[in-house]
């Protein structure tokens, strides 16, 4: 009939049309959501749980806890008729609280729940109310209390604050040997300069981590891992801690072995720490090398071995992995290791990104060209200079190409006066000296030093993380 009459078709369809704007732009629609759920609710056998605010003795229920956190994390908490707006920690942040008396629904393992935020008229206690259908309650019902516990968990670990601990010298300390502060080094994944993929694959080494408790349990290994950051100074190992405790929210502890006396104190600081932390030691090949710890060598393999120590990340760093014993670095002691290396270019331009707003800029591929020579400045030499001179991107860029040159210069400098020269190096040794008054030099000068380096083998590398377990070996290069 519509089909034979275009008229009456339009006619419909506008019709259809005006009952469904209708529909969405009113509350009808929400009447007739409620009104299909309780219909829903006509046809099914549902059984009810109740959590309670407080027990017998009013002690709080730490179950009602999680799962009000657990509920207030809910998309459609949004959806119920009323909810409270608080203000979150950061600015600008709202916080929606589930009101009294308001129900929110969720949906776990292809079952519908039900929780009520009830509130008792006379006595004022608080229950949150779980409306399941029997049919779904044998299914879905343990594994629901264990999601709710781990999701509970996620955002407690989240919301947390960061603390920074420090041991103290024994005869100081009174309350434990940590001392602990608020961590609040500004530091995150983000702000690191690295390179895109090792970045992305250490943060997904960490994230297995956090998962695989059982994993590790079921291999008989204790549950944690150990990272040795090695690099040159202001190449960014300590602040990737601080990025470290960040993503995670673990707490630090950071070891001055210095301020420990013996082995057995070592050990008993390992113990006093808590779980989910970051336990770090700074400059280890210092301290092996130079032998200027009261503990033994054999006192840090013990403490990296660590075996009464659950739920942790252990933090190395060095400048150098040359001269160490393949016993600590194997994997076990250390699991993965990350080369924190000198400014490249690549480096170069996310500074000149973050630090100077530069996406490009006529004077790159200058400081390209020096890069490819083997100049080789630390990204916290390079971003000091960006800092000081970010009024000016142009006079930031120069001020990075002489400082880039001076470099290059002066390790030809030490190298032909360490070696002895002939015609042709007395010849690169001038222009390299000319080159360190700070002024922009001429490229083919500079192209004529990068012969020279080459020749002598000079280049910066950069090893790459190899996070999978499998891989280990190849760690201990
Ligand atoms: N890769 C990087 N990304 C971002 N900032 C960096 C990076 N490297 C260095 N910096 C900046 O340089 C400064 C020094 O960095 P940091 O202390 O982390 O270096 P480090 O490798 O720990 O040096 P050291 O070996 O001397 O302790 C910091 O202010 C940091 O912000
Ligand atoms: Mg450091």
């Amino acid at each position: 009939m519509f089909l034979s009459n275009p008229a009456l078709l339009l006619y419909a369809i506008a019709i259809l049309l005006t009952v469904f704007r209708l529909l969405s732009k009113t509350c009808l629609i929400h009447f007739l959501k409620k009104w299909w759920r309780s219909l829903e609710d006509k046809c099914y056998v549902y059984q009810f749980y109740k959590v309670p605010k407080f027990n017998d003795n009013m002690q709080e229920n730490q179950l009602h806890r999680k799962v009000y956190t657990y509920l207030n994390s809910l998309p459609t908490v949004e959806d119920s008729d009323f909810a409270n707006l608080f203000s979150g920690n950061k600015s600008a942040e709202i916080n929606i609280m589930l009101d009294k008396n308001q129900v929110v629904v969720d949906n776990f393992l292809g079952a519908r729940v039900y929780w009520m935020n009830e509130k008792c008229e006379k006595t004022g206690l608080q229950s949150l109310i779980l409306k399941i259908r029997k049919k779904d309650k044998r299914r879905i019902l343990v594994p629901y209390w264990q999601h709710i516990h781990s999701v509970f968990d996620e955002i407690e670990q989240k919301q947390k604050e960061v603390r920074l601990f420090v041991n103290s010298e024994s005869e100081r300390q009174r309350n434990g040997r940590w001392r602990s502060v608020p961590f609040t080094h500004p530091a995150t994944m983000e702000t690191v300069v690295m390179d895109a993929d090792l970045k992305t694959k250490i943060k997904s080494d960490l994230e297995t981590f956090l998962k695989s408790k059982q994993y590790y349990h079921r291999l008989g290994r204790v549950w944690k891992r150990s990272y040795l950051l090695y690099g040159p100074s202001g190449t960014g190992k300590s602040t990737f801690i601080a990025a470290m405790a960040k993503f995670l929210s673990y707490d630090i502890y950071e070891i001055d072995l210095n301020k420990v006396e013996n082995n057995s104190n070592l050990k008993n600081l390992l113990l006093q720490t808590s779980n989910k932390s970051l336990i770090v030691i700074e400059d280890l090949d210092q301290y092996l090398c130079e032998k200027s710890t009261a503990v033994s060598s054999s006192g840090i393999l013990n403490f990296m071995d660590g075996i009464s120590s659950e739920e942790r990340i252990m933090i190395f760093t060095m400048s150098s992995k040359e001269n160490i014993d393949q016993n600590i670095l194997r994997p076990g002691r250390i699991d993965v290791h990350i080369h924190f290396p000198l400014c490249d270019f690549s480096a170069f331009k996310t500074l000149a990104s973050s630090h100077l707003g530069l996406k490009d800029h006529k004077l790159f591929s200058q400081v390209e060209e020096i890069f490819q020579i083997g100049a080789s400045l630390s990204p916290a030499e390079i971003g000091e200079i960006m800092i000081s001179n970010r009024s000016s991107p142009s006079r930031a860029l120069k001020t990075v190409i002489s400082a880039l040159q001076n470099n290059v210069a002066s390790r030809v400098t030490r190298k032909l006066s360490g070696s002895g020269s002939g015609r042709e190096m007395e010849e690169l040794y001038e222009s390299a000296k000319e080159s360190q008054n700070g002024s922009v030099q001429p490229m083919k000068e500079l192209k004529n030093l990068y012969g020279f380096l080459r020749k002598s083998g000079r280049r910066p590398s950069m090893d790459i993380l190899d996070a999978g377990e499998k891989d280990n070996s190849n760690h201990g290069n």
